[in-house]
């Protein structure tokens, strides 16, 4: 089989380790699953073609195994799916197709999502387990490991990913060792290809001084970090919103007229089992009150990477800031930084500021090949220094993850978020509200009509009704900026029922 044979003729044993790493993987998944209930996820990438071909050779030696095989690989069995869009390049699109002729690929398109185009095919096929081209630098990996479950809210089947671990070089390695075709943007400055909206030839791989943009071969980047540095940023509509404010663009007078929104996250399965009872949620909401926010929504989520960022995901586009409590450090539980990483579809890199605090305040238990705690999102991490704090906040975008674990410590970070926001307008104090409560032994029958007109006279304020008890009376509560307008709504509803009909509280 010539891919093992070129490996095991080659000199690079770090290249070796992980081909056999890769292979051992393969042979396991394929012991485990027969051969119709396992699929290869190929979309003429690179880190797909490299795939490929340990596929072709963990297969070979798998039926080598079992003593079927004549030593010549004819046909590769292993179901190949393509998620065809039109925004790739036309060159990924005929490297796919002319890879499937050559390695007698069956292929099969799908011309849907990749959510959608998945339950259709476990629908129609027992497919149990995808071999995925998926590294540990993408942003896409982080969380999973050589065999990951499907995501909640996937279909159901088992991730299979041999080349994890992977870097860019073992990638490069491994394509010129072997031989083996690649599709050809990548000998024109591609290194990592997404759709033709989002990818262009890396500038690190440029050729300065000629008269015609020209790019040396993807293979020749010095250094793997930089592998997707040719992909443009996305820009939605609710990041300019928010660089709008970052950047203090706002003017004065559009910060008094704006609402602005905060969304609380709680992460912690002891809160959800209701062995903890939650304090930092309702402080935090307490403290964004005090200065004038408004507090759009607050969740607690499991200790899981998805859930965390599905709500980290749900919230960021739709409020000022977004405030996570819980889940950090360097405990297995401690996924919330790196479930901020996937909501912005980012990988976790190492940050070597944050780990020079770490070592400072745990010494060098901290540090290593792998340290979980120094990984942060990468590209969009701000750290937070305030003189006060032993560690920096974490800031990405818009959204501020606390480390406090009680309210002492929240009111210390909180005082210091407020002094390094406030002034820059991420955090900026408004106009604190106003409120008055009444209360009423009136029935909600009574009150209902009444009230729900005051709401459309005063759509500036927040009524809200709410009780203590069933028996005990009604509180109505007023809430809002302006506090004669409050008195006015107050004034207005006294005048719908008979006088003492309303108590004030205090
Ligand atoms: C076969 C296959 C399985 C996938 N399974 C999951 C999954 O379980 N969970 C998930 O969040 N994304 C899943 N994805 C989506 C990928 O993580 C990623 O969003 C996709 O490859 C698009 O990457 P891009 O946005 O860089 O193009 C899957 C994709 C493919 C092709
Ligand atoms: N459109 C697609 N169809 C089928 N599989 C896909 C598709 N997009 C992504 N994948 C799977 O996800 C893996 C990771 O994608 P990713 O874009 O990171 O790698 P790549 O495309 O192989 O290489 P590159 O990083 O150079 O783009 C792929 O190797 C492949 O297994
Ligand atoms: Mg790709």
């Amino acid at each position: 089989m010539e891919i093992d044979k070129a490996i095991k003729g080659s000199d690079d044993t770090r290249l070796k380790t992980k081909y056999n790493n890769a292979i051992y993987v393969i042979k396991r998944a394929l012991a485990l699953y027969s051969i119709q209930e396992v699929a290869f996820s190929f979309n003429g990438g690179k880190d797909s073609t490299v795939l490929l071909h340990l596929l072709r050779a963990g297969y070979f030696l798998h039926r080598e195994e079992q003593s079927c095989s004549n030593g010549v690989l004819t046909d590769f069995p292993i179901r190949t799916i393509y998620f065809e869009s039109s925004s790739a390049f036309p060159e990924i699109n005929l490297f796919t197709y002319d890879t499937a002729k050559t390695y007698g690929l069956q292929l099969d398109i799908i011309r849907t999502d990749f959510k959608s185009g998945l339950e259709a095919l476990l629908k129609a096929n027992p497919i149990r387990a995808i071999f995925l081209g998926v590294r540990i630098g993408d942003p896409t990996a982080v969380g999973q490991e050589q065999f990951s479950p499907s995501s909640p809210g996937w279909p159901p089947f088992m991730r299979v990913n041999p080349i994890l671990d992977w870097s860019y070089r073992d990638v490069w390695a491994f394509l010129l060792t072997c031989k083996v075709q690649y599709c050809s943007l990548y000998d024109k400055g591609y290194t990592s290809i997404g759709s033709i909206y989002d990818t262009v030839p890396n500038s690190l791989l440029s050729i300065s001084n000629s008269s015609k943009k020209e790019f040396k071969p993807a293979y020749l980047l010095p250094d793997g970090r930089l592998e997707r540095a040719g992909r443009v940023k996305r820009i939605s509509s609710s990041d300019t919103r928010f660089s709008a404010v970052n950047n203090g663009v706002d003017s004065e007078d559009s910060h008094r007229n704006r609402m602005f929104t905060a969304s609380v996250i709680g992460v912690g399965d002891e809160i959800l089992f209701g062995t903890v009872e939650d304090q930092l949620g309702p402080s935090l909401c307490r403290k964004l009150h005090s200065i004038g926010w408004l507090t759009s929504q607050t969740a607690v989520v499991r200790n899981d990477i998805d859930s965390v960022a599905e709500a980290v995901e749900r919230c960021k586009s739709t409020n000022d800031m977004v405030f996570l409590y819980g889940g950090v450090g360097p405990l297995h539980s401690d996924v919330t930084i790196a479930g901020v990483a996937k909501a912005f579809g980012v990988r976790l890199a190492p940050d070597e500021e944050f780990e020079e605090y770490l070592r400072h305040l745990i010494g060098d238990h901290c540090t290593g090949d792998r340290n979980e705690m120094a990984q942060l999102p990468e590209g969009i991490t701000e750290l937070l220094h305030h003189e006060k704090l032993s560690v920096p906040l974490i800031k990405c975008q818009n959204i501020i993850t606390l480390s406090a674990t009680n309210v002492t410590e929240l009111d210390k970070q909180w005082d210091c978020l407020i002094e390094l926001l406030g002034s820059d307008g991420c955090l900026v104090k408004m106009e604190p509200y106003s409120s008055k409560q009444l209360t009423t032994n009136l029935t909600d029958v009574e009150t209902a009509q009444p009230l729900s007109k005051l709401c459309l006279d005063f759509p500036d304020l927040y009524i809200g009704c709410f009780r203590k008890s069933r028996e005990g009376p009604l509180v109505i509560s007023f809430e809002g900026k302006d506090s004669t307008r409050i008195e006015a709504a107050v004034e207005a509803l006294r005048k719908k029922f008979h006088p003492g009909a309303f108590s004030e509280v205090n």
